[in-house]
């Protein structure tokens, strides 16, 4: 998997006061938009584009744009969907599927309540989006869903990855002739007892939405 941590000091100054326990969900949603858009120019480093000829006023240029089959942006649920607007900003034409994930808190174990993908992904240009690379177990079983429709093009943008998710990830991907790329705000140091990112910002699902005391 191709890592990209975007280290940018703007990326580094929002993600602390996303981190701070003391930040608002208000906040915290707007600073997640924020970061998205960030991280967003560089998932898209990639995106693939054609030429095309325009007027100026003054005479013809020679510039780009974004071609077809569009980018497909999906967010994983329920905290995926805070990142949606962010990614959209930068890709306002790009199709968007979802897929509804959750971990269980005791076993760990991803399981999908929701999927909505086009049905066929082969040589679309696919962007996952979810806060947390915690276990891994979640984006590795989003990847497998977008593989089974052939997806053969797939970046994972989040804000915070755990060394042991990448390397599950990686262990996972080992077996999927597929190239994946990570862009991540950080990469953080452990995972806790418990699975959560250390020194992480808590549960990203929950500082969105308002479950929090
Ligand atoms: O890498 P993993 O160990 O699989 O953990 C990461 C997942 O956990 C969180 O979702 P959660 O299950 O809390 O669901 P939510 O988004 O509905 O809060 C997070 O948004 C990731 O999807
Ligand atoms: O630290 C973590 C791990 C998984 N999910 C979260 O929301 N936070
Ligand atoms: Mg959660």
């Amino acid at each position: 998997m191709r890592i990209h941590v975007a280290d940018h000091p703007l990326i580094s100054h929002k993600l602390t006061a996303l981190r701070d326990i003391n930040t608002d969900s208000p906040t915290f949603r707007r600073l997640t938009e924020e970061l998205v858009t960030l991280l967003a120019y560089e998932a898209t480093r990639d995106v693939r584009t054609e030429p095309v000829r325009v007027e100026t006023p003054v005479s013809p240029a020679d510039g780009v744009r974004l071609s077809s089959p569009k980018p497909l942006v999906v967010p994983i649920l329920r905290a995926g969907l805070g990142m949606l607007e962010g990614m959209q900003r930068l890709l306002p034409t790009a199709e968007v599927g979802f897929l509804g994930m959750i971990r269980n808190e005791e076993t760990l174990e991803a399981s999908t309540y929701a999927e909505r993908l086009p049905d066929d992904l082969a040589g679309r240009q696919c962007y996952l989006l979810d806060p947390m690379l915690a276990t891994g177990g979640t984006l590795s079983a989003a990847i497998d869903f977008l593989v089974e429709r052939g997806a053969n093009d797939i970046t994972a943008v989040c804000l915070l990855a755990a060394p042991e998710g990448i390397a599950r990830v990686e262990t996972d991907l080992g077996g999927i002739n597929v190239p994946v790329t990570l862009v991540t705000a950080a990469l953080d140091d452990k995972l806790n007892e418990v699975g959560y990112i250390v020194p992480g910002l808590g549960d990203a699902g929950d500082r969105l939405y308002g479950v929090v005391d």
